[in-house]
């Protein structure tokens, strides 16, 4: 079972101007609401490309009753810690620019983390935990290492998709899979890449680390795959971009779909840029369909 852990989900709002005016009176054009956080967003692609999962993480109040009732909805099977106060709910305007307000989410007590360690204590080495977004600021910044340590413990697989201390904490307790953006990779060895070849020499770092398995995301750009044998890139397929909330997410999703059903990694890595793609050209996130139809369209080259 693949299990994805959501320490802070979020309602995603999404707010269409046509010309956002600071400090004026905006009108939205269109206005979505969308269960979100980074492993929820997993938990829904995988749904779609025919792969269940188990969401976990922390919900409360009234944003937290939404999120558990569209993805019961999707029948994404819930098993959330509930904490008083409510879910975060994270803007993002659409004005022709992309522009994000993430909220900041309940405080979580001693307690809740307790009864979230107990449900990550009884995984076992037939699952993949999947640990995606950002840790609320009354958690401890090392809690991905804590429930790295505990997956660990029970051989289950660890995916982290996280980015800044968090990210850097992890490399280390080599995980199965990491899917930095170049932006993120840049960031946790303190440099700036000016060419594909320089983000080439980082990912393969990480890999040194002790990833297992790295894709790197590069937007439209398409992305690069690292492992000990070899080296991958695909140009993402060309598209009207709709909405590119939950790309990176969906990239994740469309690996562990492919790589559970038995394909190789180079299927895997073709289908996750597919699923990435097919997320940016949808208003939600994305369907088998598009991913279907897309995945054509990824030509995977070999370093
Ligand atoms: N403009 C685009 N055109 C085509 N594909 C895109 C575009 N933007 C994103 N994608 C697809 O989505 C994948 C992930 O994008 P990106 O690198 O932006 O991830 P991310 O920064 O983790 O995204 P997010 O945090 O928004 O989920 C890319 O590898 C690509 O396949
Ligand atoms: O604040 P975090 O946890 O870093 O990111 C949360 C978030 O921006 O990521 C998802 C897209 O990847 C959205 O559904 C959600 O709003």
């Amino acid at each position: 079972m693949i299990y994805t852990c959501t320490l802070n989900p979020s309602v995603d709002y999404i707010v269409h101007v046509d010309e956002l005016r600071i400090g004026e009176l905006n009108r939205a054009v269109k206005t979505l609401t969308f269960p979100g956080g980074k492993g929820i967003n997993v938990s829904r692609v995988l749904k779609r490309l025919g792969i269940e999962s188990t969401a976990l993480g922390f919900i409360g109040g009234f944003t937290g009753a939404f999120i558990i009732e569209q993805l019961q909805s999707e029948n994404i099977t819930c098993d959330f810690v509930e904490v008083p106060g409510n879910t975060r709910i994270n803007v993002k305007l659409k004005s022709g620019k992309e522009t994000e307000i993430n909220g900041q989410g309940p405080m979580i007590q001693p307690e809740h983390e307790a009864e979230f360690m107990e449900k990550i204590r009884a995984l076992t080495e037939n699952d993949i935990v999947v640990l995606a977004g950002s840790i609320p600021s009354s958690l401890s910044p090392d809690v991905y290492g804590k429930i790295i340590d505990e997956a660990k413990k029970v051989k289950a697989k660890v995916v982290v998709d996280t980015s800044g201390p968090a990210l850097k904490s992890l490399l280390m307790r080599k995980a199965f899979l990491a899917k930095p953006n170049h932006k993120e990779l840049a960031e946790l060895f303190d440099t700036t890449f000016h060419s594909k070849d320089e983000i080439m020499v980082y990912g393969r770092r990480l890999v040194e680390l002790g990833v297992e398995n790295v894709i790197v995301s590069m937007a439209g750009n398409g992305a690069f795959y690292f492992n000990r044998e070899m080296t991958l890139f695909a140009e993402a397929p060309k598209g009207t971009v709709k909405n590119s909330v939950g790309a990176g997410d969906s990239m994740v999703a469309g690996f562990l779909a492919a790589y559970t059903s038995g394909k190789s990694l180079e299927e895997a890595f073709a289908y996750s840029v597919a699923s990435g793609s097919a997320t940016a050209f949808s208003e939600d996130l994305c369907t088998k369909d598009c991913v279907e139809q897309l995945v054509h369209e990824v030509n995977v080259m070999r370093f």
